[in-house]
């Protein structure tokens, strides 16, 4: 059995698989076949006899996190339900629901706040200690953005001492503090006692809370890290000084920790991923462990198993442009097309230049679905959509927004939130007209006020105002039938029941699928969450444990599954299809202002303090590797000499990656003579010296 799943694997990759204990460390470079990796290490684990449920395996997103179980499952069906596959912010969830009174939680269930709650908290803070106050609706829009503003700049900060595991005392007692960190940190201070009044909690605190339990509490230290026997860490060198302590403290009974990463595939730098993390892994553990000396077993993959050796040369070459302690070259021994770069004159047109190509592909007989085009940013992706649409082939625009932030996401998880807390007030001003019932603004701050002076719940407050007389009779049918589905959803959710009843009970009882579908602008991404609630449903029956998941999923729904992709880079991280197209790729978009800013303001590439938020040119070269390395037979380069709308248009120039990929930009006789869409204005002729 042991040996059956390890036939597949080239040598490197059994030594990683077949490792003993201990803490190991497996670079593997893109396409090298980590994922394979990590699901074989996984049932060779299970068949050399270890207990599944000891098994921990982290992934970075969601979708990271089913897709392996699924690879799992195919590998050794029956067990995995058994193995813990999870991303590292729900194995923080998890050890505090499991020990929420030990965490000082008033109940078995955790308030993460979204986005929109956590703003509202630090906006009332920000009033409240620096006596700002949000300007109101007759204040200029300049005022209200530049607050908006503001308050983007503090989360941000406190977001970043959180991912470094610093607590807002630790700041506040730092007497080297500058005066604007010092402003800053007091406004940290107050959040954290706000959101505690409120029995909320942020994303960032969910780690930090369970850090802070497993440090303060070695009985449940110990309870835990005697669980888990063997950590398996995906896509590590994303990972944050906070996660990795965490992760030194979840292993500090068995210490058995393997980790998989690629330095030169470490895109979240602005999300607080430490730098270099792969390389100076010693350094890092030893600095939150507190331990000295620890010794690592090494393997190192470096056969792509994707790309041809025309891609990866493209791709190597671009990180070689970086600082890296061990540069490593990957090579696939298969040969293909030389990356194709194209140059246009402008957006349309090369948007409308790879929808050609696109189809062309597919009159070949690809199907779509092997076909991505990503870009830096979404709003580069615009008009490669608008093209596509005018040539009719189908695709699937990747959504920009994370999933717990999509409108109907928050929706539903408005009416499951009332069915855990019928009192819950932000919740029901959601939902109350969503699907309409014939209620208005002014209505429904009446039962907000009536639910709160009676301390009652939104069921009762309905009824109460039915009763009243007051409301049409359209509008009474309305507010009784909600009255009456809220108080089904609370009594099936207090019986804990299964959390695909509740969700069905939400999307089609109350009929929120029906009314989201059928709405005018309906959202793009409606099947896609749809879809997604149900995965998860599936994969987290009980209710609270639903709940828990559904708020921390960032990323899901990553390749499509209907037509040719078209996403970020970021969002195509570990997918992979059969032709890429890169679109953009110019200077100001890959690498990005703010990184040639960066480079400009000449900060130190080794340290991400030094830059403002993001990690300069050096990252901007590892997403255009992790680019190139999704193609499996083609890649295309393209960019356009001019970009944007009306009067606000300027040129561009190709990335500088293109040169430093070894890559000819074609000559601007060879852009002009490509043909112009209707009605585009003639270019001027340019000197071919493009950077
Ligand atoms: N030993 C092997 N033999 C044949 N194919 C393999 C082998 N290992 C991996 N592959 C294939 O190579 C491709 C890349 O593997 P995988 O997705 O696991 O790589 P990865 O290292 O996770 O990639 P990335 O980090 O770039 O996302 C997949 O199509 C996988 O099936």
């Amino acid at each position: 059995m042991i040996f059956q799943h390890l036939e597949p694997l080239d040598t490197a990759q059994r030594r990683a698989v077949g490792s003993a204990g201990g803490l190991v460390r497996v670079r593997a470079g893109a396409g090298t076949g980590k994922t394979r990796v990590l699901t074989t290490r996984i049932a060779y684990l299970i068949d050399s006899g270890v207990d599944p449920s000891t098994i921990f395996a982290t992934t970075f997103t969601k979708d990271a996190a089913l897709e392996m179980k699924g690879r799992v499952k195919d590998l050794i069906p029956g067990v995995v339900g058994k193995v813990n596959i999870c991303t590292l912010h729900s194995m923080a969830a998890r050890i505090l629901l499991e020990f929420w009174e030990q965490a000082g939680l008033p109940e078995r269930r955790l308030n993460i706040a979204e986005d929109s709650e956590a703003r509202e908290v630090l906006s009332h803070v920000v009033g409240e200690v620096r006596g700002r106050v949000k300007p109101g609706a007759e204040a200029s829009e300049e005022a209200n953005e530049q607050f908006q503003n503001d308050l983007s700049d503090i989360m941000k900060k406190i977001s970043r001492w959180k991912e470094n595991g610093i607590t807002a005392w630790e700041v506040n007692s730092n007497p080297d503090l500058s005066a604007e960190k010092k402003a800053v940190a007091e406004i940290y201070q107050a959040y954290q006692t706000e959101m505690l009044k409120r029995s909320l909690m942020d994303f960032g605190d969910l780690t930090m809370r369970a850090v802070g339990l497993l440090e303060t509490n070695h009985e449940v230290r110990w309870l835990v890290s005697n669980q888990v026997q063997w950590m398996l860490v995906d896509e590590f060198q994303d990972t944050n000084r906070v996660q990795l302590k965490l992760l030194s403290l979840v292993t500090s009974t068995h210490q058995n920790l393997l980790v998989v990463g690629d330095d030169d595939q470490s895109l979240y730098s602005f999300r607080g991923a430490l730098p270099f993390l792969m390389d100076n892994l010693n350094s890092y553990l030893e600095e939150v462990s507190g331990t000295g000396d620890i010794s690592i077993y090494d393997v190192s993959l470096v056969t792509n198993r994707r790309c041809t050796d025309q891609v990866l040369d493209a791709a190597n070459k671009i990180v070689g442009y970086n600082q890296r302690k061990i540069p490593k070259e990957l090579r696939s021994g298969r040969s293909g097309a030389p990356v194709a770069v194209l140059g246009s004159a402008s957006e349309t047109h090369e948007a409308e230049t790879v929808a050609a190509r696109v189809s062309e592909l597919i009159a070949s007989g690809v199907k779509p679905e092997e076909i991505a085009i990503l870009a830096r940013t979404g709003y580069a992706l615009e008009p490669v959509n608008r093209a596509l649409l005018r040539a009719k082939i189908p695709h699937t625009r990747q959504s920009m927004l994370p999933f717990r932030e999509r409108e109907e996401v928050l929706d539903v998880m408005a009416y499951l939130k009332l069915a855990l807390n019928h009192s819950d007030a932000h919740a029901f001003q959601r939902i109350a007209s969503r699907p309409a019932r014939g209620l208005g603004a002014v209505a429904i701050e009446t039962i907000i006020k009536m639910a709160a002076a009676n301390n009652v719940g939104f069921p009762h407050a309905l009824e109460a105002l039915a009763a009243t007389g007051v409301l049409t009779a359209n509008a009474k049918k309305g507010v009784l039938s909600l009255a009456r589905h809220l108080q089904v959803l609370s009594d099936a959710a207090s019986n804990l029941e299964d959390s695909k009843e509740l969700l069905a009970y939400v999307l089609d009882e109350i009929g929120y699928r029906k009314w989201a579908t059928g709405r005018k602008n309906a959202a793009p991404t409606l099947q896609l969450s749809f879809q997604a609630f149900r995965e998860i449903a599936e994969d987290t029956p009980a209710f609270i444990d639903f709940m828990t998941e559904s708020a921390l999923v960032g990323d899901i729904g990553g390749k499509s599954e209907i037509g040719v992709h078209l996403g970020t880079i970021h969002g195509a991280k570990g997918l992979e299809w059969d032709h890429v197209f890169l679109v953009a790729f110019e200077e100001g978009i890959l690498p990005s202002k703010r990184a040639l800013k960066e480079a400009a303001l000449g900060g130190d590439p080794s340290n991400p303090l030094a830059y403002h938020g993001g990690g300069g040119l050096q990252e901007e070269r590892r997403l255009a590797h992790v680019a190139l390395t999704r193609a499996r037979h083609t890649a295309t380069i393209s960019f356009a000499m001019a970009r944007g709308k009306g009067k606000t248009r300027s040129e561009s120039k190709p990335s500088r990656f293109i040169r430093e990929a070894g890559l000819i930009a074609p000559t601007t006789h060879q852009t002009l003579v490509m043909k112009q869409p209707a009605g585009a204005k003639k270019a001027k002729a340019r000197k071919p010296a493009l950077w």
